[in-house]
């Protein structure tokens, strides 16, 4: 790696202040960006990359550790980075150039000098004749392309992306990743180098320089880093590209050693629960069972869903803590007890769900809370948890919990008054 050093952080930690005290997110992170390179930043959700990304641009500060714009401590915002967001954040009454312009107004830059490096940019992103137009005329990737195009007009030294294409869909999502990193590669790109995050790993493969994997246990942490060495425009068929996301997928799954087990039987607060419903995770078991010995590339498993691999995640991970499924190396493969519950009729697969639900620790605590005092609201589970998580993980916990108790019958919920009850038991015959 020869370029110059753009971007630095050396020990950088960031914690949120929460209503628990504070919540520690990233811990300890060294990264170098370097001139002419494309890094994505990959992780799961919550691993802390936007965090990762906006303390590089000195958007948030860091709580402790530096971050500095060519060996320059930031004290603020990074003067030579530029964000594109996930969500266009175009200001609607304003046309295509009027947004474009608004990076420039902030640095102070006269009228004429604005209209031209505008419309210039407009010009490289691919939006000329759409100048006037106003961003409720225009199509999910033109305005993301707006958004490009307002980043790149202030010709930062480097770019930065925040899953810019996440919101897209599929069709636009490619040809605008194939078109910029056309664009880059053409050496007409305004920066000198491009900071990515993303969730995707095929996307981080196919556009990055080096990926650096971000895990999220306890709290985010390099866990690797790799370099990607293929040929561009790449090739998603290929053995060497098929291979490296292999290998980044099993970094991203695979546990550093001293990390609580994913199987959660240890306390509430070690590891938020998936967001996967039962009827996903028992498609996927079911999925399997009719691959040789129960088992299956995961990468392959996704492929033939038409998914991305990361798509499979949150179900991969219910069934590896519901002890129903286990990754070896690049493969998933069913426990005795999955292969039995993905065979089972209704009734035996609910009741080998219940079993297998109970091991978890928030459905086991609603079903012995609920054996002391027969209702309770969901407000004393969310106070519970809102000592560990957030509360949009809170919330998304509650929401697998309660389909994965409901489908077990281990108890019941009424969304109406948000309260949790044992079932009935059925009459005797
Ligand atoms: N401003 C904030 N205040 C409090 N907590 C925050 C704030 N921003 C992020 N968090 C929390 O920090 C953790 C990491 O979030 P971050 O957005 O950096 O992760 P991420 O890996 O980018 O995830 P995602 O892909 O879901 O955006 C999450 O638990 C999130 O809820």
């Amino acid at each position: 790696m020869t370029g110059e050093v753009l971007l630095s952080a050396h020990g950088l930690t960031k914690a949120y202040a929460g209503a628990d005290g504070e919540l520690p997110v990233l811990g300890g992170i060294d990264l170098e960006v370097r001139a002419g390179e494309v890094v994505a930043l990959l992780g799961r959700s919550g691993s802390g990359k936007s965090t990762l990304l906006r303390c590089l641009a000195g958007l948030v500060p860091a709580s402790s550790g530096t971050v500095a714009y060519r060996g320059e401590p930031l004290t603020g915002a990074n003067p030579g980075t530029a964000m594109v967001f996930q969500t266009f954040a175009l200001l609607p009454w304003l046309t295509v150039r009027q947004n474009v312009e608004l990076g420039l107004e902030a640095k102070g830059i006269g009228r004429k000098e604005r209209a031209r490096a505008a419309l210039q940019a407009i010009d490289l992103i691919g939006l000329d004749g759409f100048e006037n137009a106003y961003p409720k005329e225009l199509s999910g990737g033109m305005r993301q392309r707006v958004g490009f195009a307002r980043a790149l007009v202030v010709e930062p030294d480097v770019l930065m992306m925040d899953e810019p294409f996440s919101a897209l869909d599929v069709l636009t999502a490619e040809n605008l990743r194939g078109e910029l990193m056309e664009l880059w590669e053409s050496g007409h790109f305004p920066t000198r180098a491009v900071v990515l995050v993303t969730h995707h790993i095929e996307e981080a493969v196919l556009m990055a320089d080096r990926v650096v994997v971000l895990g999220a246990r306890p709290y985010g942490t390099i866990r690797s880093t790799f370099a990607v060495d293929l040929p561009r425009p790449r090739d998603r068929r290929s053995a060497g590209f098929l291979d490296l996301v292999d290998e980044v997928y099993r970094a991203m799954t695979g546990r550093p050693k001293d990390a609580p087990r994913l199987s959660g039987r240890s306390a509430l607060g070690s590891t938020p629960l998936p967001p996967a419903s039962v009827d996903g995770l028992s498609g996927l078991a079911e999925i399997l069972a009719r691959h040789l010995d129960d088992r299956s590339d995961v990468a392959e498993l996704a492929d033939g869903l038409g998914l991305e691999v990361d798509g499979l995640l949150p179900q991969i991970d219910a069934l590896e803590l519901l002890g129903l499924a286990e990754v070896v190396g690049a493969d998933l493969a069913l426990t005795p007890l999955g292969s039995a519950f993905a065979r089972a009729d209704v009734q035996e697969s609910k009741r080998l769900f219940a079993e297998a639900a109970l091991s978890v620790p928030l459905v086991s605590l609603l079903t012995t809370s609920l054996t002391r005092t027969p209702t309770l609201r969901r407000g004393f589970f969310r106070d519970l948890l809102s000592h560990h998580f957030t509360s949009e993980q809170v919330e998304g916990q509650l929401e697998t919990a309660t389909d994965w108790g409901r489908y077990g019958e281990l108890y019941a919920y009424d969304a109406s008054t948000t309260t949790y009850y044992l079932p009935p038991t059925p009459p005797l015959p």
